[in-house]
């Protein structure tokens, strides 16, 4: 049996009404089903009531990038600037389930605007436009580019923790990454390690340290280039056997062995 790979989803606006839609980009699906090895099963962002329904029944969480930020009020920040993306409905649904899956041992891994959610989950707080602070650099989403280089494109390098796990799964401790995010890491949640940074000192891979099972996340989107990127697809790699072991375990004694051979 596969694992059951949880995606977290936004509320858009889709069609001549702006009808709200619970979505999540198609990179997520292909991904679980390419090097997580799983299925994907998209969540909505239906609130809190979806933590202890949902997660019972999940081997892995995906939370996913998105362009809306976490609300500023989760973190005692400033407002936004006006008209700042915001979903309150993703807010309100992933901020718990980050949570319960950490204290679960339910695999998680945080992407980008997951990243943050990770952070804020925990009692950390964001920066809102860090490009605008002084001696950082330009983060956000490289307006020279065509698509599909503006996903894949590697913005900048990273400086990695020696014997982190980003650094295991690149075999050396820098990394080019693609960037496209305005908001980062200000106070790094007590429960969270840093294990690497860009140039300007902002925060790109953390580890819980306290987690009872696989917990990481990420500021750049390993989701756009696993195909010719071989350090994004060890890292789905990476939470794939994390969930498949997660898998085995939820199984019973017939799954143990299953479990074993993935970890
Ligand atoms: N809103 C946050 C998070 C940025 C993020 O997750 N972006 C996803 C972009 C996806 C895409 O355009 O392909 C911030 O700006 O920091």
């Amino acid at each position: 049996m596969k694992p059951l790979i949880g995606i977290s989803c936004c509320v858009k606006a889709f069609g001549i009404f702006a009808t709200p839609n619970h979505a999540a980009s198609d990179s997520y699906v292909r991904v679980v089903l390419g090097p997580v090895g799983g299925i994907p099963v998209l969540l909505p962002a239906a609130g809190e009531a979806m933590a202890p329904q949902i997660l019972p029944r999940l081997d892995g969480l995906i939370l996913t990038g998105s362009r809306s930020n976490v609300c500023p009020e989760f973190y005692a920040g400033p407002p936004h600037a006006e008209g700042t993306p915001e979903d309150l409905a993703r807010d309100a649904t992933t901020l718990p389930l980050i949570r319960a899956a950490i204290a679960a041992g339910v695999p998680l891994l945080a992407i980008c605007r997951g990243f943050q959610e990770l952070n804020v989950a925990l009692g950390g707080s964001l920066d809102q436009r860090i490009q605008d602070l002084p001696g950082r650099i330009d983060h956000s989403t490289p307006a020279d580019q065509p698509l599909p280089r503006i996903r894949v494109a590697k913005a900048h390098g990273l400086r990695l923790q020696p014997e982190s796990l980003v650094a295991e799964l690149a075999g050396r401790t820098e990394l080019m990454v693609n960037s496209l995010h305005n908001q980062g890491i200000a106070r790094l949640a007590p429960r969270l390690e840093a294990e690497a940074w860009a140039p300007d000192g902002t925060i790109e891979a953390v580890r819980v340290k306290d987690a009872p099972g696989f917990a990481y996340g990420v500021q750049w989107h390993p989701e756009y280039d696993w195909e010719r990127d071989p350090v994004s697809r060890a890292l789905f790699e990476r939470f794939g056997a994390a969930a498949m072991a997660c898998a085995g375990r939820r199984a019973g004694p017939s799954g143990q062995a299953l479990a074993q051979a993935a970890e």
